[in-house]
């Protein structure tokens, strides 16, 4: 058959499949030759090799025998010199071969590439967020899909990211035969609007409907962009249908995603929903204790108090990235100075994050609260009095005071009474003690920390 008998031959078929199908699916065909009863096809890719075999695969048998073709089989494969791996897809007559599934390989991948520090190992579970760990632990086992999707929300550097990573690895360790895809939201409309410019929208399909896990971080990023919203409803659609797992994860809930298209909202909220929430105390300093691990061989020989720990994971409770980020100066400023990490040099070489993570909690809300608690006067405790019951739960808003603001000794002691920075400083230390020798004094700190916070 020559090429002009192949164009007729197309005509034909646009007439018989129609002009979207026709586009798609028919034009992108090139005639090769026939032999020994076999009409060849190159195809760009597997994907529409073995879609045309499927589904067109007998009409153009069928066509090529009425133009007097003598061909029992069709054949669609990609050339051996094109990028895509050389397997064919064939019709046979009069019984139509099983097309093989697609295949993809690794290099075809669309994924950004995995953080090797954020696995399950180095992630610090607490209560804020121990449903979302253990739901990404479900979804790691690469068992049977349970929840599609996983939905994780949460604020700015609370471990979505880590999360996702942390399951990437180990299903690439536990499930090597499953093909794994992490991206950004972002990444995924660039690779849309590539493909729609470059006109290969089919290879786009074809690689995202082959993927056993499909992650996508910052799902927000895709709300009021209308055409990969729908772009990606469908590659959603596919996956699920398929049986596939789906992870996502956005700053909020999917309800409350602005311009994010309904039918999205609907099918984000199908699987899963799991929130981290803002850190507490206690889990950034478990985070900051494993993180010392860590440094303690990268700085052999610099050591870190409990106190500075304690203090860090006070202080900075906007983030968990500016908690690390805090921490890492602080190494790097004590070894290339060459000084101990003390509570000094932690206030010189923080003094910026702190301020800017410094809390709304003031000196007055402290005194009022810690009279209200041990039920005493407000003017008791600032007055002069020295009986046991006004000077412990002065002593015990100092420390707070200290903990808890960013004001100095000497502006903590004026508004207690206008007193000296040396009373102040001994009324934090003796609560340092108290709060390791006497139950009930921790107890009411912690009580007091978290109204305070709240
Ligand atoms: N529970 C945790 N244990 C250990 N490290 C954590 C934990 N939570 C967060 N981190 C660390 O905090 C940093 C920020 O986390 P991550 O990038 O996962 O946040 P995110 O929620 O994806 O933030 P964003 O909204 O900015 O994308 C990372 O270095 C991560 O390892």
């Amino acid at each position: 058959m020559t090429q002009e008998q192949w164009g007729q031959l197309q005509r034909k078929l646009l007439g018989t499949v129609g002009k979207n199908n026709y586009a798609n699916w028919i034009e992108p065909l090139e005639f090769s030759d026939i032999s020994e009863g076999v009409a060849t096809f190159h195809v760009p890719t597997n994907f529409l090799g073995n879609y045309v075999a499927q589904n067109f695969g007998d009409l153009i048998l069928h066509q090529l025998a009425e133009s007097g073709q003598l061909v029992r089989r069709v054949n669609f494969r990609v050339p051996a010199n094109s990028a895509q791996r050389p397997t064919a897809a064939s019709v046979s007559a009069p019984l139509s071969d099983a097309a093989p599934a697609p295949s993809l390989g690794a290099d075809q991948l669309p994924g950004a590439p995995l953080d090797r520090r954020f696995t399950f190992d180095s992630f610090v579970v607490g209560k804020p967020n121990e449903l979302a760990h253990a739901a990404a632990r479900r979804v790691a086992e690469g068992g049977p899909v349970t929840f599609n999707p996983l939905f994780l929300y949460g604020g700015v550097g609370l471990g979505k990211t880590h999360l996702m990573h942390a399951i990437a690895w180990e299903l690439q360790t536990r499930r090597p035969d499953l093909n794994v895809v992490y991206l950004s939201a972002e990444q995924f409309m660039y690779r849309f609007v590539q493909a729609l410019r470059d006109r290969k929208m089919m290879d786009f399909k074809q690689i995202f409907r082959a993927v056993d896990v499909l992650m996508v971080d910052d799902v927000q990023f895709i709300a009021g962009k209308d055409s990969t919203q729908e772009e990606f409803f469908h590659t959603f659609n596919a996956l699920v249908d398929g049986n596939k797992q789906i992870i996502i994860s956005a700053d909020r809930a999917p309800g409350e995603i602005k311009d994010l298209e309904d039918r999205i909202k609907s099918r984000l909220q199908c699987g899963l929903v799991v929130d981290l929430h803002p850190t507490d105390y206690e889990l950034r300093l478990g985070i900051l204790q494993s993180k010392v691990e860590a440094y303690r061989l990268q700085y052999p020989g610099l050591e870190i108090s409990n106190q500075v720990l304690e203090f860090l994971a006070h202080r900075i409770s906007t983030n968990v990235r500016v908690l690390e980020g805090a921490l890492t100066r602080l190494y790097a400023f004590a070894s290339l100075v060459g000084r101990e990490i003390t509570m000094e040099l932690t206030q010189d070489c923080l003094a910026d994050v702190l301020r800017a993570s410094e809390r709304k909690i003031t000196i007055e809300e402290i005194q009022r609260r810690v009279s209200e608690h041990y039920n005493i006067r407000l003017s008791d405790m600032i007055g002069p009095k020295r009986v046991r019951s006004y000077a412990r739960p002065r002593q015990v808003a100092m420390y707070l005071c200290k903990q808890l603001t960013s004001r100095s000794l000497p502006e903590i002691g004026r508004r207690f009474g206008g007193r000296d920075h040396t009373t102040i400083m001994h009324g934090v230390r003796r609560i340092e003690e108290l709060r390791v020798q006497d139950g009930q004094i921790a107890e009411d700190i912690e009580m007091l920390r978290r109204t305070l916070e709240a």
